[in-house]
């Protein structure tokens, strides 16, 4: 037997229930893409049909779809030649364009995806095909590549909305179906459309009827996200409901762990956050022996001994801060953008001055940081730096940006001069042309053949009449060559 959920995708962005808005936005979007167009970002919680309205415009457009995900970096010659070449444009289906899809843009922080939200970008620039991004929580997602891309709320679907497409499948199914039971399960799925086929699918599985007392029995699929994990750890939910919860998220103990970590510091009071420190603790011992031993039956020890422990230490004091995923993320992300700058200025200055990127970084920076403060203008202008560059040798913002935007400013007006120049050159070009052509006179009309002829007769007849001055004319013509 079929899963419903598959079986009653929908095929075409008309087929998608609810959110006419967003639908709307992703086909003006798509109809009107050309390269450079920012890409969409579909928001909201699960199962409301964002990646199948991803999909089923990829179908209606007649797009092939390519779905990525960050971590393909490694591979980023695969993902150049996919996102960037227009050599490549065509596929073997011969579909015009290619969607590119990163389902789960909001969960890059994981170790896989390190990196993943610049990743993105980067193939965000240099990507000639449309691109779509998907995530549960707009907060999740890195500034930059939010930035970068163009909103697309999907709202969770209203139970009025839903029940006509679960009505839909019963007859589909021949399955009979009481109005209660269809409402029962639309109201119960809190907008997730997925969780009401699923519902419907487990209540009326090998029946032709579906009444009301069915509907009891089918278990709503839940697939909870780590901030409601984290929400339930605060609230100090029940034992059951946190390892329900916990064993419905696909983060990994060591990785749930840190996103614990991360809020405890909206516990009240000392006692509580070194009370949930100290489960964390403990509950990080078992992670670490299960990486060890590889002995993975440690890990629901190590999850209850920290979800158990820090929803105790807790005392249901709430949430009132927004969940943020672990600051230690931030940190490496931003290490790694340090480094990388390093490499780029080291590269830099090792082509200027034709020495070695380990000599100048074990010996010489301490000087040439020197140099570059007595006078930062001219040094960011022979090695062409950037802000970032110039501050990694002056350690002041403020001033390393006033110096940026003193260059480009003297480049601006450096090209504007420049501009101005060729337009006046090319205008008194035009002035002198002008005037050449009103001082020549008119070119001599061509001297038709009959005309020579008509001449020829004159000159030979005027040869009889002046016989000997002709002559002499003749003559003194050939002599002056
Ligand atoms: N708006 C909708 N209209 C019709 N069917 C829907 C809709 N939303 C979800 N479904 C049903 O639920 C299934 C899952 O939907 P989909 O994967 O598109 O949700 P999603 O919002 O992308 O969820 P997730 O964020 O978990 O990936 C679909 O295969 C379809 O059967």
């Amino acid at each position: 037997m079929q899963d419903w959920v598959e079986k009653y995708r929908p095929q075409s962005v008309s087929d998608i229930v609810g959110n006419k808005e967003a639908v709307r936005q992703m086909v003006e979007w798509a109809k009107n893409w050309q390269r450079g167009q920012e890409p969409l970002l579909l928001y909201g919680k699960p199962g409301i049909g964002k990646t199948s309205a991803a999909y089923a415009l990829a179908r209606d457009m007649g797009w092939e779809i390519v779905e990525l995900n960050a971590s393909d970096q490694r591979t980023k010659g695969i993902i150049e030649r996919i996102a960037g070449s227009t050599a490549t444009t065509m596929s073997l289906t011969g579909a015009s364009r290619k969607l590119l899809l990163f389902d789960e843009a909001d969960n890059l922080h994981g170790s896989a995806d390190r990196g993943g939200a610049r990743a993105i970008l980067d193939i965000i620039k240099i990507s000639m095909q449309p691109i779509i991004l998907i995530a549960n929580d707009l907060y999740g997602i890195a500034k930059e590549l939010k930035g970068a891309c163009e909103p697309v709320q999907f709202k969770a679907i209203q139970a009025r909305s839903i029940a006509p497409r679960l009505r839909y499948i019963c007859s589909a199914e021949k399955i009979s179906c009481s109005d209660d039971s269809i409402r029962d399960i639309s109201e119960s799925s809190s907008g997730d459309m997925r969780a009401a086929v699923n519902m419907l699918f487990a209540a009326s599985a090998g029946k032709d009827t579906l009444s009301e007392d069915m509907i009891a029995t089918a278990e709503k699929d839940e697939r909870s996200t780590i901030f409601e994990l984290v929400g339930a750890v605060l609230k100090g939910q029940s034992d059951r409901r946190l390892m329900e919860l916990s064993s419905n998220i696909s983060d990994t103990p060591d990785t749930t762990e840190q996103w614990v970590e991360e809020s405890i510091f909206q516990m009240k009071g000392i006692e509580s956050q070194y009370l949930a420190y100290k489960n964390l603790s403990v509950a990080d011992t078992y992670v670490g022996n299960t990486y060890r031993r590889q002995y993975y039956t440690l890990w629901k020890y190590a999850s209850s001994l920290m979800l158990i422990g820090c929803a105790d230490a807790a005392g249901g004091c709430g949430v009132f801060e927004r969940i943020m995923p672990p600051s230690r993320w931030r940190k490496m992300a931003g290490g790694k953008k340090q480094k990388n700058l390093r490499i780029r200025v080291l590269n830099k200055l090792s082509e200027g001055y034709h020495v070695p990127e380990d000599t100048l970084r074990d010996e010489l920076l301490t000087s040439v940081s020197v140099l570059v403060d007595l006078n930062p203008m001219k040094f960011a202008k022979d090695f062409e730096l950037d802000k970032d560059e110039l501050n990694f040798f002056l350690h002041d913002n403020t001033r390393s940006a006033e110096i940026i935007k003193e260059i480009k400013k003297e480049i601006r007006e450096r090209e504007k001069a420049e501009k101005k120049k060729e337009k006046s050159l090319s205008s008194k070009k035009t002035k002198k042309l002008v005037e050449t052509v009103k001082e020549k006179p008119p070119a001599q009309p061509e001297i038709s053949e009959k005309t020579k002829d008509e001449k020829k007769d004159t000159i030979s007849s005027d040869e009889e009449n002046e016989n000997g001055k002709k002559q002499a004319e003749t003559q003194s013509t050939l002599f002056s060559f």
